[in-house]
């Protein structure tokens, strides 16, 4: 497949990166102020090299990206609420040129997804969103595959940045603010990473959760949400004197979105250390299905945005 990839950063960079490998080109990619495009392909290294360099990604202006011969766009600008632009008209825009649309970014899924299904619906592409919930850890296509008929809750830790605030905190002791820039150091934290602290963030992936189960109808005003940054580092010591520990927990079913801080056995399962996430999905007949890993970070988020092209026809 040919890739336009939208958005520079961590993720759009790995899919850039490791499309060679998984046999796709890329003919395309944008930062929000530059672009370089090709319609064989481009050259990746180069452009990469560029950004590193903290020069644009290209040379030309970012609409260049939708010029080029592309099969798939991904999209993986920063995810933004309410009407989730620019994501939503980009992935608009692709949708009514019946291109196929990857996206890593929430906001769309989350915020619009009557109005994701119906352009889908009148287009001969499809969207695929994977890396929107979880990283690497394939969690919508094993709901896909279960049938989500089938799955009656999901819920877990879905928001590294803060599951590793709470680990840092709970190891030394300490109050938020002091590890909060040691979570945007790993490249995993949100352009503005009070969407990860405040439950944002996991509130928009258990939102689309709600979405998949119950074929739309949520958005992230539906969500009943509290963060961490009321978490004191003495709540974290008292729960481990009871053999306890503090996770940002989300839930979602087809009636409610939940997400908050809450105490776990230390030694259970929920209890996944750093920016590990984990989601257990509620099936009718078959019991509790528990799949756990690396749910942020560029390179795993891009194997998702890269099995999602796979799977498209
Ligand atoms: N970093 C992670 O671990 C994960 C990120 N995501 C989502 O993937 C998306 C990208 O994440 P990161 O790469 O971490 O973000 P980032 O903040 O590192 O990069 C965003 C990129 O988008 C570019 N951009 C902004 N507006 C643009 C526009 N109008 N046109 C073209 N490019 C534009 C920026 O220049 C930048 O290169 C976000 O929506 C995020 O929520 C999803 C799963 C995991
Ligand atoms: N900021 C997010 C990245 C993935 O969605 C997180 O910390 O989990």
């Amino acid at each position: 497949m040919k890739l336009a990839i939208l958005g520079a950063g961590a993720v759009g960079r790995s899919v850039a990166d490791l499309a060679g490998e998984y046999g796709h080109d890329v003919v395309a990619i944008a930062d929000s102020k530059s672009a370089v495009a090709d319609d064989d392909s481009i050259d990746v290294e180069r452009a990469l090299e560029r950004k590193a360099g903290g020069e644009p990604v290209g040379s030309g202006a970012p609409e260049d990206a939708f010029e080029a011969d592309y099969d798939a766009l991904v999209e993986a600008t920063p995810t933004t609420l309410d009407d989730a632009e620019p994501g939503f008209s980009h992935t608009k825009r692709a949708l009514e040129a019946d291109r196929h649309v990857v996206l890593a970014n929430k906001g769309p899924v989350a915020e619009r997804y009557d109005e994701l299904r119906t352009l889908e619906a009148d287009s001969a592409g499809s969207v695929r969103f994977e890396a929107t919930v979880g990283g690497a850890i394939p969690v919508l296509s094993t709901i896909e595959d279960e049938t989500p008929q089938a799955v009656t809750a999901a819920r877990g830790v879905l928001n590294g940045t803060a599951n590793f605030i709470l680990t840092r905190m709970a190891a030394e002791g300490l109050d938020y603010e002091h590890v909060l820039a040691e979570a945007q150091d790993l490249g995993v934290a949100e352009a503005d990473p009070t969407f990860d602290v405040d439950g944002t963030d996991a509130a928009l992936k258990f939102v689309i959760l709600a979405n998949v189960l119950a074929d739309g109808g949520f958005s992230l005003s539906d969500a009943t949400v509290e963060g961490i940054q009321n978490v004191p580092g003495s709540a974290l010591d008292l729960a481990a004197e009871d053999g306890r520990t503090i996770r940002l927990i989300g839930e979602a079913t087809r009636e409610s979105v939940r997400v908050g801080p809450r105490l776990v056995p230390e030694n259970g399962a929920l209890a996944v250390s750093g920016t590990r996430n984990i989601v257990q999905i509620e099936t009718r007949h078959a019991g509790s299905l528990h799949s756990s890993g690396r749910g942020a970070g560029g390179p795993e988020t891009a194997t998702a945005v890269l099995s999602d092209v796979g799977r498209l026809e």
